[in-house]
């Protein structure tokens, strides 16, 4: 224990409130930035003992995503730039909730469990987001590697995909990139302007892009990286950070869950928009039609689009690689049903949560992932990059597969690897419409979404609902399922699933079927059932408050009204009264 006195001395500077329990979710650790002072310190030690153990860098990223800006949260990161080994998260969960008194005898069970030669040195790698409790919080992060002897570097304020990108670079001792922002900038840039070198006739228009950076670290990164792209893309950034709110009526997950463009922005006609989510890992596309009508292009469009193209590629370039595309429960049936009946492709389901989707993918030669909410990549595996970069140095080759073989390299090259990257994601996307000759509105004709719509519901205890099957079934509470079951039956090519968050207190509902009112109608009802089976609190699911926004900021909003109108009435009767 001597050799932790340092650590239990500064751990005195970063107190765990007494009680408080938080768990490692489904991307680490979020709540009110006000609770997570000591989270951040505890993570800094872990990330030191996890560099020891895998004698790699690895990396803390400060972020809580799309939450609200009071939020905070911490994100662990691999040797590869992945995630963290899941075994891992509970030590985090278990450090985490240890009190101030058992903080060492914590540490210490898990140095013995995973065998950790404490004379290792230790390196890590430490980025934040924009929120304005990012930077003490990232100082607590700091406190807790410093104390256990471990060296940090810290990049300050990068998007959470630049992070995984560093630890990457780092770790493959620059053969990924090289670890600078700077180098990430260069990397990307250099393969989108190698592949748009074969649009060459691209007009302005075509060239523009409304972006909305959701007042997050993606529209400072974006600023950053514009001179890199010569032009080549046109960005106009709006929700840039000048002005308004963090992730508040905009960014990629208000525009996915609301199926409404963000505030904030200028959108012409037909004008191809995107939307980054607050720490850049999630991109959603969208345009408004001549009648002003919403069309959204999430995730599973994403995906479609890119596995389309790299098939395409593979078949010119000869080359006889698998390719797989994994979704989550929340893909919409009609792209399920799109890649497997007429592209051919093989689908795969997993949990939620880019780890389960990324350990998937990694077990075909290309898996391209995305969650419906517009968070993902694609993975080449080592022996298929080995395949195409022979091919690509093959003198006896043809034009058309050196053609091939050549997009196929570069695209390698402009995919973040690591993790879902929104900049990365965009670069891809403009670069294959732009190849392919395709509008946003030819992309959208791809195939026609189900209608769908996503609830949330508030309960006492959100673990109550335990799921089976990728999340597709509720095996907790008793008779859950059973009365989602014969809700669906109600309505024509209907779907639901309810799971709880892992990022936020809440369940989530979700519903498809073949008209809007139909899933409306269906997810609500689904929403009561689990407010009556799973312990709702607060009011019932309210349909208009959940159809028109967060519902806390709704239930607000329509309390004021409330207010407003019965003050109305009383000053009315009292002028009345007046008068008679
Ligand atoms: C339905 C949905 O969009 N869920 C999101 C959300 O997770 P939840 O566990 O549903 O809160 O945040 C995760 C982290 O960003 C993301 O991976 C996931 O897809
Ligand atoms: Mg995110």
């Amino acid at each position: 224990m001597a050799q932790f006195e340092g650590v239990f001395q500064k751990s005195k500077l970063h107190p765990k409130p007494g009680g408080l329990m938080l768990q490692y979710g489904t991307a680490g650790f979020r709540a009110q930035a006000k609770h997570l002072d000591h989270i951040m310190f505890r993570m800094g030690l872990l990330a030191t003992l996890r560099s020891k153990k895998t004698k790699s860098t690895i990396g803390v990223m400060v972020t809580a995503s799309h939450n609200p800006e009071e939020d905070n949260g911490v994100k662990l990161i691999d040797p590869m730039g992945e995630m963290v080994a899941a075994s891992w998260e509970d030590h985090a969960t278990q450090l985490a909730n240890a009190e101030q008194e058992s903080l060492l005898t914590e540490l210490e069970n898990i140095i013995e469990k995973e065998t950790i030669d404490m004379n290792e040195p230790a390196s890590v790698y430490i980025g934040k987001d924009t929120r304005p409790s990012s930077g003490s919080l990232s100082q607590a992060v700091v406190d807790g590697v410093s104390s256990l002897g471990g060296k940090f570097h810290d990049y300050g304020l990068v998007t959470t995909p630049q992070l995984h990108y560093m630890v990457c670079c780092r770790n493959t001792n620059g053969c990924y990139g090289s670890a600078t922002v700077e180098g990430y900038y260069q990397k990307l840039s250099h393969a989108f302007l190698q592949l748009t070198q074969n649009a060459p006739n691209r007009t302005d228009d075509q060239k523009r892009l409304v972006v909305d950076g959701a007042n997050g670290i993606g529209a400072l990164k974006m600023r950053e990286m514009e001179a890199f792209l010569r032009s080549e893309l046109q960005v106009v950034l709006s929700n840039d950070g000048s002005r308004g709110k963090l992730n508040h009526l905009c960014g990629a997950d208000h525009v996915k869950v609301q199926q409404k463009p963000p505030e904030g922005l200028t959108m012409g006609a037909g004008e191809r928009c995107c939307s980054f989510d607050g720490d850049a890992d999630r991109i959603v596309y969208y345009y408004t039609d001549s009648d002003g009508r919403f069309h959204l292009q999430d995730g599973d469009k994403i995906g479609t689009l890119i596995s389309t193209y790299l098939k395409e590629l593979l078949t010119q370039a000869g080359l006889d690689l698998q390719i797989a595309v994994v979704q989550t429960a929340y893909a919409n049936g009609s792209s399920t049903r799109y890649l497997e009946d007429v592209m051919k492709v093989t689908v795969c389901c997993t949990k939620t949560g880019v780890k389960h989707l990324h350990h998937a993918a990694q077990q075909y030669d290309i898996g391209v992932y995305f969650e419906a909410n517009g968070h993902g990549t694609v993975l080449f595996s080592k022996a298929a990059q080995k395949q195409i970069l022979e091919l690509v140095k093959d003198p006896n080759a043809n034009d058309e597969k050196k053609r091939a073989v050549k997009l196929l390299d570069n695209t390698i090259n402009l995919i973040n690897q690591t993790v879902g990257d929104a900049i990365s994601d965009m670069l891809v996307i403009e670069a294959v419409l732009a190849i392919r000759g395709m509008s946003v509105q030819d992309w959208d004709a791809i195939y026609t979404d189900l209608p769908n719509r996503q609830f949330k519901v508030k309960v006492s205890d959100r673990c109550v609902i335990d799921t089976t099957d990728a999340e597709r079934r509720a095996v907790t509470p008793v008779g859950l399922q059973e009365a989602i079951d014969s809700l669906v039956k109600k309505y024509k090519q209907a779907r639901a699933f309810v799971r709880p968050s892992g990022t936020e207190d809440v369940v989530r509902v979700y519903a498809e079927a073949d008209t809007q009112k139909g899933a409306d109608s269906l997810a609500h009802e689904v929403s009561l059932a689990v407010y009556r089976l799973a312990g709702g609190v607060g009011d019932e699911p309210n349909w208009f408050d959940n159809i028109n926004g967060s519902f806390e900021e709704t239930t607000m909003k329509s309390k004021w009204v409330f207010l407003f109108v019965s003050i109305h009435i009383i000053i009315i009767f009292v002028r009345c009264l007046l008068n008679l």
